[in-house]
């Protein structure tokens, strides 16, 4: 057979090379855009790809775009559509743009919707699947139930002297630094890298409270759990591919063993939580922190004080978790909670040095609350400052540290009929957006979106936010469940930084601000400001 295969080709003609490569260009097209005719036939306004293969997405996976922008960009598209279809790759995303619609997906039938969906193999990386985020179907309720009760209010009130360790331990190394800098005779103000100086407070704090271990990134950089860290959560170019392939070629990623993860930094967090956890137990030592709690929940004794808030306790969990599940969570509270957080304090400061009127007032309130504590921040001094919490909220808005979140179908769906979209049939395994930067940006939802306002959400204002427009956390069960705590953390930080210091721009950030291209909530030229300490 193959003898008459060669015989063939070897009589072929040029004109018979030439129709066999434009067969084969023609089957390349046809199956590359295939699947772009999808939203038609489930009746969705949608965008098409340019190119075969490519989708919309593309820029942003080459570090062409920057992702907000991208999203935008789609979601402006869509105006007038309450759910509108793009490609990532070949691959159709529904993006729901009508508030009223994303209240069904991430809420009312939430039970359709629970998952997202995956990006990593369980074989080659558990501790990375086996984490809240990633979790599916009933053990993600399992997971969640169990540990839910260790972000109630009681829970993070304990761990305040801790998160208030590491701000204070920022204050005072900004306070050297500008001693520093008089003692070589330089005048002028401090320039700080924010991204730097917040990225290293964010590692101190989870590293405190997750794992139990205590550091000074600021005075140590090279300290050994900040530099695995790092390692740990770096995109680099070829995490970023395979990330890309899970998301393009799933199938063939897993068969491949693909690891998300640095081997060498999952080890190191693996070693670190199964060794603390032994010395605690073998020296009895008790710590007000996570992984303390993690601890309990384990022994399944972990429980929500009476009348406390506990969102998903309607789930019944019998779960208990193994060591291994424990190394798993800490990782992604490190990993869900070091990056967003210090980016929305860089964002908020930005805001602040470009809006001195805000940074006033803020600081009076913050000097008042300083007054009243005699200089010593307690929990409730903090949640009563409603300016503060305004700034962060408008913060958050205008700069959500995550831009999209996605829900994947489970079970066919139909959406209802709004006033934006007639209904959709959504099939399981088809993937919805919440396309929450361009939600936030949104002048149909926001007067004046570009203006940094944190009088939006003051107590007289607030209710006039139409529900289901303001995501940065996600919405409905699977928000983040760690939102409690990252606004206490940032509220802390926010309080320490203008309490001694002015902020002001720096030359080195551009303004108006760029995002910087790719995935990364960044800004182009870094996040920089100066700080003049104050006199008060
Ligand atoms: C400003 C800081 C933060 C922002 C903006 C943020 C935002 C988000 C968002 C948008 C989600 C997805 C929610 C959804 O799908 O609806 C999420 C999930 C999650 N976040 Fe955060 N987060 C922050 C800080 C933290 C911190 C400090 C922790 C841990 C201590 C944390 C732990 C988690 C976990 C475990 C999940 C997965 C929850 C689940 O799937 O059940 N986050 N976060």
């Amino acid at each position: 057979m193959l003898e008459g295969v060669y015989a063939a080709l070897s009589r072929a003609t040029a004109a018979d090379w030439l129709l066999l490569a434009s067969g084969l260009l023609l089957g390349l097209y046809l199956l590359g855009t295939w699947r772009y005719d999808f939203f038609k036939r489930r009746g969705v306004a949608s965008t098409i790809p340019k190119a075969p293969f490519l989708g919309n997405t593309l820029k942003a996976f080459l570090g062409l775009s920057p992702f907000p922008d991208l999203v935008q960009d789609l979601y402006r598209q869509g105006k007038g559509h309450g759910v509108f279809g793009f490609f990532e790759f070949r691959r159709p995303i529904f993006m729901i743009r009508d508030p009223d619609l994303i209240k069904v997906v991430t809420v009312k039938d939430f039970d359709h919707f629970m998952n997202h969906r995956s990006v990593a193999s369980e074989k080659a990386d558990p501790i990375f699947t086996q984490n809240l985020f990633n979790l599916k179907d009933q053990r993600w309720k399992d997971m969640r139930t169990t540990l839910s009760p260790a972000f109630t209010t009681s829970k993070i009130k304990a761990m305040f002297p801790l998160i208030s360790a590491c701000t204070a331990q920022t204050a005072k190394y900004l306070h050297e630094e500008q001693e520093a800098l008089i003692k070589r005779g330089k005048k002028g103000p401090l320039e700080v890298d924010m991204k730097d100086l917040f990225t290293r407070l964010a590692n101190d704090v989870i590293a405190t409270v997750a794992f139990g271990v205590g550091c000074d990134s600021q005075k140590d950089p090279k300290n050994e759990f900040y530099f695995m860290g790092k390692e740990m959560t770096t995109f680099t170019f070829l995490r970023t591919m395979i990330f890309f392939a899970y998301l393009v070629i799933p199938k063939v990623a897993e068969a491949l063993g693909l690891r998300v993860l640095s081997e060498r930094a999952t080890n190191y967090f693996d070693t670190l939580v199964h060794s603390t956890i032994k010395e605690r137990q073998q020296k009895g030592i008790f710590r007000p922190d996570m992984l303390q709690l993690l601890m309990q929940a384990r022994e399944g004794q972990l429980k929500a004080e009476a009348n406390e808030e506990h969102e998903t306790e309607k789930f019944d969990s019998k779960f208990k978790l193994s060591n291994n599940d424990i190394t798993a969570q800490a990782v992604i509270f490190f990993f869900a909670g070091f990056e967003t957080v210090s980016t929305a304090l860089c964002f908020t400061a930005y805001a602040l040095s470009r809006h001195p009127d805000a940074q006033l007032r803020l600081q009076k309130e913050v000097d008042a609350m300083m007054k009243e504590t005699g200089g010593k921040p307690t929990y409730e001094a903090i949640q009563g400052m409603k300016y503060l919490d305004a700034v962060i909220n408008e913060a958050l808005r205008m700069y959500p540290p995550v831009v999209a979140v996605d829900r994947m179908c489970r079970e066919d769906f139909v959406l209802p009929p709004s006033d934006t979209s007639p209904s959709v049939h959504i099939r399981n395994g088809d993937i919805t957006w919440v396309p929450i930067y361009a939600l936030h940006h949104d002048p149909e939802l926001w007067e004046e979106p570009d203006k940094f306002d944190p009088e939006r959400f003051s107590d007289e204002n607030k209710h006039r936010i139409k529900p289901f427009s303001y995501a940065p956390f996600g919405l409905g069960p699977r928000l983040c469940i760690g939102q409690r705590f990252a606004l206490l953390e940032v509220k802390l930080a926010l309080v320490n930084l203008v309490a001694n210091f002015d902020i002001r721009p720096s030359p080195k950030t551009k303004h108006p601000l760029q995002f910087e291209k790719g995935f990364n909530m960044m800004i182009r030229g870094g996040f920089w400001n100066q700080l003049i300490p104050r006199n008060v």
